[in-house]
């Protein structure tokens, strides 16, 4: 059986299959260009999820979905921010199974956590990483990537208060979404993005040991990508380093799926882990998609990609 973008089907059937998306972005405001002058399409993103939810619903064996993260986009215009992220959590709610989300930085700037948590309805209203197992031989890990971050919780809160010294001793720029002058990786120091804390590194020690004594594989979601061979350098979650180091740790960790980057990338770290970063719906012309899902196998994860969004088959190494 063929799919589009190129895979050919090995025969098996899934243990399980779930949708993906990221980086909707959507703002009812003309179309614009990222900083280096890629074209963003703020009104027609929303009908890239349209079409998703409507395909995710018409494949019939999702069990859930997955978004990674900035449903929309840091130029709303502040008082439709509330109305912006209900109407796109409204689109996710047309498919017929649970979405699971998790935050990006424009998420962030249109809300604070205390009002976004509840809208995407996290397991836990007061902490943005969790895991779930949708069958007992997988576990999904989700992320926070802006735990540690200058965006998202009160000015006075710790976790600001660390993230600006982070900041002001890691990027010398008045303009702190800058990377002028900082070298290859140190390019990741931006406000843009954000850190895993001790607490939730402590907390994905814990539940890849979890994972491991209950024999299950594990895939680690988070919106800040974690291997600079998927990600421009620009991208990259501040301490991806550390976070590797836990995920390394133990061979129960297959893929990490990742947003943000919206060109999309896929690597395989020095340890066999995959690292798929999702092309973003944001930069798809109108008439054009990218959205897909992906189907679970005992040895392998395969996307299947429409149209921007590249298909790619990811067999476990270890
Ligand atoms: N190479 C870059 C990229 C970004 N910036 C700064 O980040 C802001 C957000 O960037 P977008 O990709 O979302 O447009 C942008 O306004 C710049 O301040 C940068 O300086 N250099
Ligand atoms: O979606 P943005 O505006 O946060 O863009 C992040 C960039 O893709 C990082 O290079």
């Amino acid at each position: 059986m063929g799919y589009p973008n190129g895979l050919v089907s090995q025969g098996k059937q899934p243990l399980f299959s779930f949708g993906v998306i990221t980086d909707v972005q959507y703002a009812d405001i003309p179309d614009g260009r990222s900083f280096l002058g890629v074209p963003r399409y703020y009104r027609n993103s929303i009908r890239v999820l349209q079409k998703a939810v409507q395909n995710w619903n018409n494949h019939q064996n999702l069990i859930f979905s997955i978004n990674l993260g900035d449903i929309v986009d840091g130029y709303c215009p502040k008082d439709q921010s509330l109305d912006a992220v209900k109407k796109v959590v409204k689109e996710f709610d047309n498919f017929n199974g649970p979405v699971y989300h998790m935050i990006g930085n424009h998420c962030l700037y249109n809300l604070p956590r205390s009002k976004l948590l509840p809208l995407l309805s996290f397991p836990n209203v007061d902490c943005a990483y969790f895991d779930f197992s949708p069958i007992p031989e997988y576990r999904f890990v989700v992320l926070d990537g802006y735990d540690i971050s200058a965006i998202g919780w009160p000015q006075d809160h710790p976790h600001t208060i660390e993230a600006l010294n982070f900041l002001n001793e890691k990027n010398p720029n008045s303009d702190k979404n800058s990377p002028n002058g900082l070298m290859d990786l140190e390019r990741r120091f931006l406000k843009f993005n954000g850190g895993v804390g001790k607490e939730q590194l402590k907390w994905l020690d814990k539940t890849l040991q979890d994972a491991t004594n209950s024999n299950q594989k594990v895939i680690v979601c988070c919106h800040v990508p974690l291997d600079p061979g998927a990600t421009s350098k620009e991208a990259l979650l501040w301490n991806c380093d550390e976070v590797m180091d836990v995920i390394h740790r133990y061979d129960c960790v297959k893929v990490c799926l990742g947003g943000h980057d919206h060109k999309g990338g896929h690597s395989v770290d020095s340890c066999g882990v995959h690292h798929r970063v999702l092309e973003a719906a944001l930069e798809c012309p109108p008439g054009t998609d990218a959205f897909g899902y992906i189907d679970v196998y005992e040895d392998r994860l395969s996307l299947i990609g429409t149209d921007r969004m590249a298909s790619c088959e990811m067999v476990f190494n270890r």
